[in-house]
């Protein structure tokens, strides 16, 4: 499998991602600036997680409209798989290939800490290496993580099993008390109606290694690679 990630300014994960991307594929990632008008042939595009244009307007708001985004748009709507990671995401919304949008946490407050997830859906590129209901830990790292949608957009996302991650306990009850941002029905991560575009706050490369203390996240790329190659 072929893959890039998109480094614009502000953007401070991308580095974590192409050791991940590398890690999972065997070897590295394509770098792609911003300003880029076109996209190398690539399988899976990853936009990774930072303060894109210092979060002015709203984050990923200035980034949705760089010129790299276009073709990013085009490599989706052809089929190509998108990775979007917390700044990732917010680009995603503010480009509307994923539904939503991510608002200030509800506490007001940056939160950076582990957190557990559970699976809720196995069928993507992203997810199929993980079973439904698996409780994963991935870190966050958002001032800007609160998912919010419409009752309608919503209840078509479950609908169409769109949801691919959502806070939970460690044992997988979804509490409010495991929300760390009040994102709607502690939804951390969704899926475009093909399946081929995940968004989620929760930042997969973070813990991607047993030496950076746990390797969930490194599933995630390896399904992804699994998956596209398979394709
Ligand atoms: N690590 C990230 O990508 C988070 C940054 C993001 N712009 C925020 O909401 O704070």
């Amino acid at each position: 499998m072929r893959a890039a990630y998109v480094v614009f300014p502000g953007s401070n994960c991308d580095r974590d991602v192409a050791v991940a991307l590398e890690q999972a594929t065997g070897r590295p990632p394509h770098a792609v600036w911003h300003k880029a008008a076109a996209l190398p042939d690539v399988d899976l595009v990853a936009l990774p997680g930072g303060f894109t244009y210092g979060d002015y307007l709203r984050p990923g708001a200035i980034a949705a409209h760089s010129p790299v985004m276009r073709a990013v748009c085009a490599h989706a709507h052809k089929g190509g798989a998108v990775l979007g990671i917390c700044n990732g995401f917010q680009v995603l919304t503010e480009s509307h290939l994923l539904p939503g949008a991510l608002i200030q946490n509800a506490s007001l407050r940056f939160v950076c800490k582990d957190v557990h997830l559970r699976t809720e859906t196995a069928t993507s590129p992203f997810t199929a290496g993980y079973a439904r209901g698996q409780v994963v830990t991935f870190p966050v790292a958002h001032g800007d993580g609160n998912y919010v949608i419409g009752d309608d957009d919503r209840k078509r996302l479950e609908d169409q099993d769109r949801i691919a991650f959502r806070y939970c306990e460690a044992h997988g009850a979804l509490t409010e008390s495991a929300n760390p941002n009040g994102s709607v029905a502690n939804i951390a991560g969704v899926l475009s109606e093909n399946r081929r575009v995940l968004g989620l706050m929760p930042h997969p490369e973070r813990l991607a290694d047993p030496m950076l203390g746990g390797s969930d996240g490194a599933r995630l790329f390896a399904s992804a690679v699994e998956q596209l190659a398979a394709a």
